[in-house]
């Protein structure tokens, strides 16, 4: 008997849900690892008529293909299993990792049934890929097979989508006779002079795949590693986007990104706790979370580029499956296809305004904020059974790989960083103004913010450390209310006054010249190199530090220039320059890798 799962407040009214899974390399993404997210995704106590799973795999791989058929079969025992003994996790290759004896409630003899076929199944598909060859009399048994021939590689093959389960079909039910979740291969064309934007492009096909197959109001992806460990997942994401009040403002809920192989002491940092349990959690209170690629369920129109209005109303009865004849799946397969060619893109709105972006690789974080400024929030959920587990790089060239491509992706993320810094202050700018400031007023205020937070907070944190161990007593330094005439006189000239020498003007002074001397430094560089260097490398270095420069000018003016009582003091001039030669001599002895 299938447990029967009631949902008393939304019942029959639940939405159908697609499920993307990507995968791009069978070498580095092994395929029963793929098909055991697979499996662990198709077992969710969700109505399984309401589910469809996709795998796109951008290795165009036979191999990954022979694996989902494989998984096919393998499902309809796996899924009554799951769900009679109320089995977590549903991935099987982590549920039998996790003990090698039978395991409390299910029957020794069911659990070694399940287990013998799965691992038959492993072998079979390992052993194919050992032989790199798929035997013939499988072959024979799915249509599918007959798209790979000798020519196709990764790189080079036409539009690839076979249903391998139907949900629609009556004959697709497990072996107790329960309708089976819709499974679907996907391997968008591929030719070697397109660009084929990574997983961003591999998305957007699923989109319009599922579109013409489940078309199902949610949809929910996760990378091929990033197995399902908490059956109520679906449903619990459901109660953000079904809730009466809140839940129409709600775009898509984000799920951290756990893994299943941290060691107790986390050596590469891989698991960031703070960021998962608290900062990620923080930003519910500014309209969500960013999207982060894995673990995240959208709505199909918000990915679609739907704009948020107040009267949003969704009709969750979309995706709904009317059953259909067999003739007509050959059809959806070929219209599926030819929505996943090469040039289907072209003159269009895709990785733009609608679907994942392009242009960048962490494209997630990107399409997430378009999300944001298309007025929809989204909402984070972090439940105690984390909701995916997936496999963290185990090793430190690849823990510094991943790290490498996530900044190399950040630096892409320039132009947007620049545009949040630019908004920000100009509407500080802005404010000011309107509140009586002139222009000249808010630079210097810009000016001393920068001045304050590199002395009198440091020195304002040393002091209070120094009163907390007790090295020196609370003093309340008065500052002084009158000045000589000369210093009045300056005042109301509005020359910023240093005359003694002071530690604090040690720092300023010391910045101030770095700057300076890196900005020569740099502007020397772009003469020796060439114009695309300068704007791929130094144009953000350079803009930043032109600005710091721009700022200082008083400051130079002081040490260099002015020759009034109130100049900088010669000595802070001569130990700034000092630090700055002691700076650049450090550099040389000690360079940076
Ligand atoms: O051409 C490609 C390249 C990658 N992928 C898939 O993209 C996913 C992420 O790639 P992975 O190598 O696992 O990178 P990670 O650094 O682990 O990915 C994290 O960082 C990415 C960039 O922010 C996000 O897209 C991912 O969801 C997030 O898990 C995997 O499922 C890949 O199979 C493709 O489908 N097509
Ligand atoms: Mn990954």
């Amino acid at each position: 008997m299938v447990i029967n799962i009631s949902f008393p407040r939304h019942g029959e009214m639940l939405p159908c849900v697609d499920i993307f899974v990507c995968t791009a390399d069978p070498r580095s993404e092994p395929p029963s690892l793929v098909i055991s997210t697979i499996l662990s995704l198709m077992a969710y106590d969700y109505p399984a008529e309401k589910l469809s799973v996709y795998l796109s795999d951008d290795g165009g791989s036979i191999f990954t293909f022979y694996a989902m058929w494989e998984a096919t079969s393998f499902a309809k025992h796996w899924i009554p299993f799951c769900k009679r003994y109320n089995i977590e996790p549903r991935s099987p290759a982590a549920y039998f990792s996790e003990s090698d004896e039978p395991q409390e409630p299910c029957t020794p003899k069911e659990w070694s049934f399940i287990k013998d076929m799965y691992d038959e199944m492993t072998e079979r598909i390992d052993s194919a890929i050992m032989s790199d060859k798929i035997p013939e009399e499988i072959k024979t048994n799915h249509k599918g097979f007959c798209e790979w021939n000798l020519e196709i590689n990764s790189k080079d093959h036409q539009s690839i989508v076979e249903i391998l389960v139907d949900g629609k079909d009556q004959n697709a039910v497990d072996n107790e006779g329960n309708v089976l979740p819709t499974l679907v291969y996907m391997a968008r064309e591929k030719r070697p002079h397109h660009n084929h934007n990574f997983k961003a492009r591999a998305m957007n096909a699923l989109i319009r795949v599922s579109s013409v197959i489940s078309n199902s109001p949610i949809i929910m992806n996760v990378d091929c590693d990033m197995y399902s460990n908490n059956k109520d997942t679906i449903r619990d994401s459901m109660c953000f986007f079904l809730d009466e009040e809140m839940g129409h403002k709600n775009g898509f809920v984000q799920y951290p990104q756990n893994y299943n192989n941290i060691t107790k002491n986390n050596i590469y940092g891989n698991s960031l706790q703070a960021i998962k349990k608290v900062e990620m959690g923080g930003l519910d209170s500014v309209g969500g979370p960013l999207y982060i690629g894995t673990g995240c369920f959208h709505r199909r129109e918000i990915l679609c580029g739907m704009i948020f209005t107040k009267d949003y109303k969704v009709d969750w009865n979309g995706g709904a499956k009317d059953k259909i004849q067999e003739s007509i799946v050959y059809n959806i397969e070929e219209k599926a296809k030819s929505l996943t060619t090469c040039t289907y893109e072209y003159d269009t709105q895709w990785g733009n305004e609608i679907g994942v972006k392009y242009g960048c690789p962490v494209e997630d974080v990107i399409t997430g904020l378009a999300i944001h400024c298309r007025g929809w929030e989204s909402v984070y959920y972090n439940p105690i059974r984390p909701a995916f587990l997936g496999v963290a790089p185990a090793t430190l060239s690849q823990t510094l790989l991943q790290t490498k491509r996530w900044s190399e992706d950040y630096k892409s993320m320039d132009r947007a960083l620049v545009f949040v810094f630019c908004v920000t202050n100009l509407y500080n700018l802005y404010e000011a103004l309107s509140c009586g400031d002139t222009m000249k007023g808010w630079w210097n205020v810009q000016r001393m913010w920068m001045v304050k937070r590199m002395t009198s907070y440091l020195f304002g944190v040393i002091d209070t450390l120094r009163k907390l161990l007790g090295l020196s007593h609370m003093t309340f330094a008065v500052s002084s209310k009158v000045c000589d005439e000369d210093v009045s006189k300056r005042y109301e000239q509005e020359i910023m006054e240093f005359g003694s020498s002071n530690p604090e003007y040690v720092i300023i002074a010391s910045i101030a010249l770095l700057n300076l001397v890196c900005l020569v430094g740099g502007l020397c560089q772009i003469i020796t190199c060439s114009w695309n260097i300068f704007v791929n490398t130094f144009s953000p270095q350079l803009i930043l530090c032109g600005m710091l420069v721009t700022i200082n000018i008083p400051f130079y003016e002081a040490m260099f220039l002015r020759k009034d009582k109130g100049r900088m003091p010669f000595s802070v001039t001569l130990a700034s320059a000092g630090f700055v030669v002691l700076a650049f001599l450090i550099d040389i002895m000690i360079p940076i890798v």
